[in-house]
């Protein structure tokens, strides 16, 4: 992750929008909170319109809140930057009905890595034709439910799967694939979310000429179509280099692949990763940035290898969903033991584990109370029987932090939740959206009820 110190914060949030803006990171429009928010009296934060503290005394805590607009302006964003390509939503990041329903009014397809998140999906009404399924090893029940549901694309990670797909594709059908290719690329913000370089578990490398082996095994398949190539070189990266490097190999990769075989293929898809703030003043991608040097360095590669420019898919994730949400903890305990002082929250690394997994921090800030007291450095942890559940080190809060009170927490929409676990039995947060004033349930809390209902006794 991008590392940067937080910078320390007030007491409570100026009225001021530009001084409002700068602290809550809002000011290149890949913001730390939803650009709705705002700050109310006695320390209140609302979000589209919802105050943070009423959502948490209705709801309680730990609480998901899900700005629609926010998601919805995301995704716009991408659709404005590249209406030249087709934009797919990658449901790992966060997926519940009413979140497939928005990014499909807004255009964006989906990419799904499982037969439970395509059902859910289709389900809910979202056409499988505007379906991508991925996987690095794809269950036959994955790819039955694929089949059967007829998803738009299947990106093949391995060599075995490709006669298994045949096998199942009906006879007076052909199942339109892609092979993910493993261009030789590191980039992404964790050595764990890098997925661009070969002896990691993704994709096919160019250099061994797997990738090239698998489209021949492919072209010889009668029910496969293999309508292009795929790659995503990782999670978390704020450069656009990367992403134009990718594309010149996956540009020579298809001009070897025409010499060789005599085929155009009519698709490039070069997946997401794109960086959003955890904390103000990290970096972030710049999309439109990201459009213009992708869409030259196609044009200009294309040309020079003499192919006509692929139609181009990108799948963001986490910069669609990750800034849209905030998470609400409760403040159980604060206790000062050796040199440090630890606030001690609600939550942690079961609905939030990627500060266990990558190390990275979050910043937390008080909300529902005004305080004067100055602020001091405190660790924040979760309420887990972990000492790495730790969701933000040395961050500046209150000096009169107690417990009882609220602590938010941005940047909470992208792989917390659909990481989330069952570790200790707290169950797992609801997600509420917000919208135009309006608070409703996405998905409702974990109870010990539906924990217990899975153990069927002795
Ligand atoms: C194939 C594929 N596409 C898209 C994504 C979305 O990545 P991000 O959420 O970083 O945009 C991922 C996850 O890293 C992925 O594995
Ligand atoms: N789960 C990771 C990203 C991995 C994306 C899926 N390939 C994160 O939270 O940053």
């Amino acid at each position: 992750m991008t590392v940067s110190l937080p910078s320390p914060l007030p007491d409570s949030l100026p009225s001021d929008p530009r001084a409002l803006s700068r602290i809550l990171g809002n000011t290149d429009g890949l913001s730390v909170w939803p650009r709705s928010t705002r700050p109310e009296a006695d320390g209140d934060v609302s979000v589209n319109g919802v105050s943070l503290t009423e959502a948490a005394d209705r709801f309680g805590t730990p609480l998901y809140v899900l700005d629609e607009q926010e998601v919805r302006e995301r995704c716009r964003t991408y659709r404005t930057a590249f209406p030249e390509a087709d934009i797919v939503y990658a449901a790992k990041a966060f997926l519940c009905r009413a979140l497939a329903h928005w990014v499909q009014e807004e255009g964006l397809g989906l990419d799904v890595c499982s037969a439970g998140e395509l059902e859910l999906a289709v389900t809910t009404g979202f056409p499988p034709e505007n379906i991508v399924m991925h996987g690095n090893a794809k269950s036959p029940e994955d790819l039955r439910t694929a089949i059967r549901l007829g998803v738009g694309r299947i990106v093949v990670d391995s060599p075995s799967e490709i006669a298994r797909l045949a096998a199942i594709t009906p006879a007076d059908t052909r199942q339109k694939v892609m092979v993910r290719v493993v261009p030789g690329i590191a980039a992404g913000g964790h050595t764990k979310i890098r997925t661009g370089t070969d002896n990691q578990k993704f994709g096919l490398s160019i250099t061994d000429g797997s990738a090239q082996h698998a489209v021949t095994r492919i072209l010889d398949q009668p029910h496969l179509e293999l309508v292009g190539l795929h790659c995503h070189i990782g999670s978390q990266i704020a450069t656009v280099k990367p992403y134009v490097v990718a594309v010149r190999r996956m540009i020579g990769l298809m001009a070897r692949i025409k010499d060789q075989h005599g085929i155009t293929l009519p698709q490039l898809n070069i997946g997401g990763g794109h960086a959003i703030a955890y904390r103000p003043g990290e970096e972030t991608m710049n999309v439109p940035e990201l459009a213009g040097r992708v869409r030259a360095e196609l044009e200009e590669g294309c040309a020079r290898a003499g192919l006509p420019v692929p139609r181009l898919t990108l799948e963001p994730g986490r910069a669609i969903v990750g800034p849209a949400a905030v998470a609400i903890y409760h403040v159980l305990a604060v206790k000062r033991t050796g040199d440090r002082t630890f606030v001690a929250i609600d939550g942690g690394m079961s609905d939030n584990p990627r500060p266990a997994l990558y190390g990275v921090q979050y910043a937390p800030r008080l909300i529902g109370r005004p305080s004067s007291v100055p602020p001091r450095l405190v660790t924040v942890v979760g309420r887990h029987c972990e000492a790495g559940d730790i969701l933000a080190d040395d961050v500046a809060l209150p000096g009169d932090i107690r417990p009882g009170d609220l602590l938010a927490v941005p940047a909470a929409g992208a792989y917390h939740l659909s990481m989330a676990s069952g570790y200790n039995m707290i169950g797992r947060p609801p997600v509420i959206a917000v919208s135009d004033g309006t608070a409703r349930t996405l998905i409702r809390r974990e109870s010990l009820d539906d924990m217990n209902r899975r153990d069927i006794g002795l």
